[in-house]
């Protein structure tokens, strides 16, 4: 696994962040450095699917950088006549996407789309994740993301939705940020590249907070919705579309 150490040098200019090739060829090593918990997500994003897959039905990875998520659903999938759509705008990330998801065999077909996650066509979903994704779109365009998934799902359908946060209070907020600048430097993130990494992601990444995204989940029309997972300013919410009436 190639080593993060793109904001190891001191940069006279810092350019916005993004997705190119560069991040492409170090990004296991840099999401697993970065966000707390990544591999339990990961995991039970595994552990959902097996629960709540449904036959004859699609899941939808948005944002699906290298396929982590898609790989997860789709080795946790045994109904018949299913589907796995990771979707990313960064063709450096889906070309590399595809080569993974070819690198393991599988009955459950998946594929890795190039596009725009507000313009991808979605329908019949079993579930919908989007893990450290929706904090990059422009925030009035979550709302209608947000509606859209939740029309794509089925009655029992499942969205999982990771996201950096921020806290409405100054001094927790604070607090949890310290503790995740001091996970980064645990992990061997000198204070250069801490610092450069969050003016590169300033412009880019605009977090919400807790309430603000369960607001924005019960507005689509989602009936369960709940927090799963919390390490610091980071978090996991799953919300469920009510089930066919029996
Ligand atoms: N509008 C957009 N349309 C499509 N893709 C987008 C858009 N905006 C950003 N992306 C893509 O969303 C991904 C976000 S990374 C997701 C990690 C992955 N889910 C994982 O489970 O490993 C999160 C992070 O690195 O913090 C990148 O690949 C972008 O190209
Ligand atoms: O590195 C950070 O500080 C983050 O917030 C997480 C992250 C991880 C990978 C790409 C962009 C942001």
């Amino acid at each position: 696994m190639n080593k993060d150490q793109i904001y190891a040098d001191p940069l006279g200019h810092i350019q916005d962040f993004r997705f190119d090739s560069t991040v492409v060829d170090v990004f296991p090593d840099m999401i697993q450095r970065s966000v707390p918990g990544y591999q339990t997500i990961i995991q039970t994003i595994g552990k959902l699917t097996a629960r709540y897959q449904q036959p004859d039905s699609r899941y939808y990875d948005l944002g699906c950088s290298l396929g982590a998520a898609t790989l997860s659903m789709r080795r946790n999938i045994r109904a018949s006549g299913c589907e796995v759509i990771g979707v990313d705008n960064s063709e450096a990330m889906v070309a590399r996407c595809q080569s993974h998801l070819q690198a393991f065999r599988s009955d459950v077909p998946a594929r890795a789309e190039l596009g725009d996650i507000r313009q991808v066509q979605m329908d019949n979903a079993a579930m919908v994740v989007s893990n450290f994704t929706l904090q990059f779109l422009p925030p009035e365009d979550r709302d209608l993301l947000v509606q859209r998934i939740y029309q794509a799902l089925k009655p029992g359908g499942i969205f999982v939705l990771s996201e950096k946060i921020v806290e409405a209070d100054t001094t927790t907020h604070d607090l949890l940020i310290d503790l995740h600048h001091d996970f980064k430097r645990a992990n061997g993130y000198s204070e250069l590249e801490i610092s450069q990494k969050r003016t590169a992601l300033e412009n880019v990444m605009r977090p919400d907070s807790k309430s603000q995204h369960q607001a924005r989940l019960e507005a689509a029309g989602f009936s369960h919705i709940s927090v799963w997972f919390q390490c610091f300013n980071f978090c996991s919410l799953v919300a469920i579309k009510q089930g066919a009436a029996a």
